[in-house]
């Protein structure tokens, strides 16, 4: 994939989310989304971005609510949603990359022959969510210590789900962590299931389906769910965009 040297361009510590988002070749990702369910944006956030954003993860001021995984049996480990407004950076990506990833949204809903389809802007799309009660805002940020992990799952949080999200890995592989690989698997019907890890950097996004995606052409769909491994040692950190709000 050629984004990291696209983004290289335009260094993301001085570009606005809008830049950098623009400098990804999103006819590639969009290809990569439809063929494997997974895309990767590589060096979304610079380091120093990723550290500012983990650092805020004992600040209880900008969170609405914090869950221990184990407490749920999510896995194990814990995570805080942000509450409104989100953090400058976090809002603006949240903004900006929705109207890249709602066309494909809506061409996996006419693939696999569902009637909705995502309107152009984020602030159409929350409103709908808003107005169907789904008012709580759901972009979060997870830490991770050794012998934590987080089952697969799909966030789904009311009958409003846009159809792709984003997560950010916060820190760095085999620097600040080891373990903690960043896994999608696919169930097909009436077939075994795939899985796909997805290698990633700090700074680097993973776009991914959240329950479903088309395949081939649509004449099936497979359901979808991510997760992470099994954290060896360090701390891991990721942030969390997901389109929809909670009921
Ligand atoms: O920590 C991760 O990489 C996964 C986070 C996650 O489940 C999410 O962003 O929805
Ligand atoms: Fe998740």
């Amino acid at each position: 994939m050629n984004a990291r040297a696209k983004i290289a361009e335009a260094p993301p510590s001085i570009s606005t989310a809008t830049d950098r988002v623009a400098g990804y070749d999103w006819d590639a990702l969009a290809a990569d989304l439809s063929g494997y369910g997974c895309a990767v944006l590589e060096n979304l956030l610079t380091p120093q971005e990723c550290r500012d954003i983990a650092e805020l993860y004992p600040h209880e001021e900008h969170f609405r609510s914090h869950i221990h995984m184990a407490r749920h049996g999510f896995g194990k480990g814990e995570y805080r949603y942000f509450r409104y407004p989100l953090p400058d950076l976090l809002g603006d990506l949240r903004t900006v990359l929705y109207p890249r990833l709602a066309p494909i949204a809506n061409d996996w809903n006419a693939r696999m022959s569902i009637a909705a389809r995502y309107p152009e802007t984020h602030a159409e799309f929350l409103k709908a969510c808003h107005d169907a009660g789904q008012t709580r805002p759901t972009p979060l940020l997870l830490q991770y210590v050794p012998g934590d992990f987080n089952c697969l799952h799909q966030d789904l949080y009311g009958d409003l789900a846009f159809p792709l999200q984003v997560a950010i890995l916060l820190s760095e592989p085999g620097k600040d962590f080891t373990g903690g690989e960043f896994v999608l698997t696919e169930q097909r019907p009436r077939m075994q299931s795939r899985a796909e890890v997805v290698p990633l950097r700090q700074g680097d996004a993973v776009a991914f389906a959240v329950h479903n995606r088309p395949v081939q052409g649509g004449s099936y769909r497979v359901n979808l769910r991510h997760g992470v491994s099994r954290v060896r040692s360090g701390k891991r950190h990721t942030v969390g965009i997901i389109f929809h709000d909670a009921k």
